[in-house]
């Protein structure tokens, strides 16, 4: 199954049955059930699905802050506790979560100082991200005086300032209105475009799915389960009105039937 093992073929995240059974006062929850999926190096792969099917406990799974009861779970080919801490991934919450008494350059450093990096490549990387996140003469400001969208691109920034090969983002842009999340997804194309990073992206919209992904994964609940993996046919270089090209209605369709039929069987 596995090809030769180098590095460069491996995959970055590889669940083979993964399983994940929640112990509750009501019994169990089996958030996730025979989940196979791999994820290669530079993919932009999003998880879509009704609410409960599993999306955030698979990718918290991934980062090694839930364990899974069966199967295997491998990131960069090591436990995900070990990926964890060699510093794999960046992770980024639904909500921004900067810290208000930090200025956006302290909150991305936070993390580096943590990491005992030096106070000049503390300063280099927190410049370079602000770059890559189009925030630059932001990083004296604070919080509160950024827009919900500069505040979600600081945090993207943040995860990204130890230069993990993965970024693991949990419906990123979902609090933000249509206009800036369409800007946002197109400055994250680009961004992962510019990177190489491999992204894990949970999403509740169909065209967010469609138009950043190279695979999109739908999953389905009770038990949570993968129901479909589409391989997108879309170049990687996507402008936001490849949203009206028949190509991408087909998929969007693809995705919706995919819903549809995960909801018909629930066992
Ligand atoms: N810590 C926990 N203890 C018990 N049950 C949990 C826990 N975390 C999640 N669950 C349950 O596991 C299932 C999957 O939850 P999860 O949050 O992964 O779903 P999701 O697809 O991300 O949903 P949403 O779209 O609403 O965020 C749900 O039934 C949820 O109630």
């Amino acid at each position: 199954m596995m090809t030769d093992g180098s590095a460069s073929d491996r995959p970055v995240i590889d669940a083979q049955k993964v399983g994940l059974t929640f112990q509750t006062a009501d019994g169990p929850v089996h958030a996730l059930k025979d989940v196979n999926l791999r994820v290669l190096k530079g993919d932009f792969v999003s998880f879509i699905g009704p609410s409960g099917c599993g999306k955030t406990t698979f990718l918290r799974a991934v980062a090694a802050l839930e364990h899974p009861t069966e199967g295997r779970l491998l990131v960069n080919g090591m436990t995900p506790e070990e990926a964890r801490k060699r510093r794999a991934y960046g992770y980024v919450f639904q909500a921004a979560g900067l810290y208000p008494w930090r200025t956006i350059a302290g909150n991305i450093r936070l993390p580096l100082e943590i990491m005992g990096f030096s106070r000049p490549e503390q300063d280099r990387r927190v410049k370079d991200v602000l770059q890559l996140v189009e925030l630059e003469g932001f990083g004296k400001k604070y919080p509160w005086q950024l827009s919900g969208g500069m505040q979600q691109r600081a945090s993207i920034a943040r995860a990204l300032a130890f230069d993990a090969d993965i970024l693991l983002m949990d419906e990123p842009f979902g609090a933000l209105d249509e206009i800036v999340r369409d800007r946002l997804n197109e400055a994250l194309l680009k961004l992962w475009a510019r990177t190489g990073k491999t992204i894990g992206f949970v999403t509740h919209s169909i065209p967010e799915a469609v138009y950043l992904s190279t695979r999109i994964v739908v999953m389905s609940p009770r038990p949570g389960r993968i129901t479909d993996v589409i391989e997108s046919p879309l170049p990687r270089e996507r402008p936001l009105d490849i949203r009206d090209s028949a190509e991408f209605i087909a998929i969007a369709h693809r995705v919706r039937d995919g819903l549809r039929a995960g909801h018909s069987y629930d066992d």
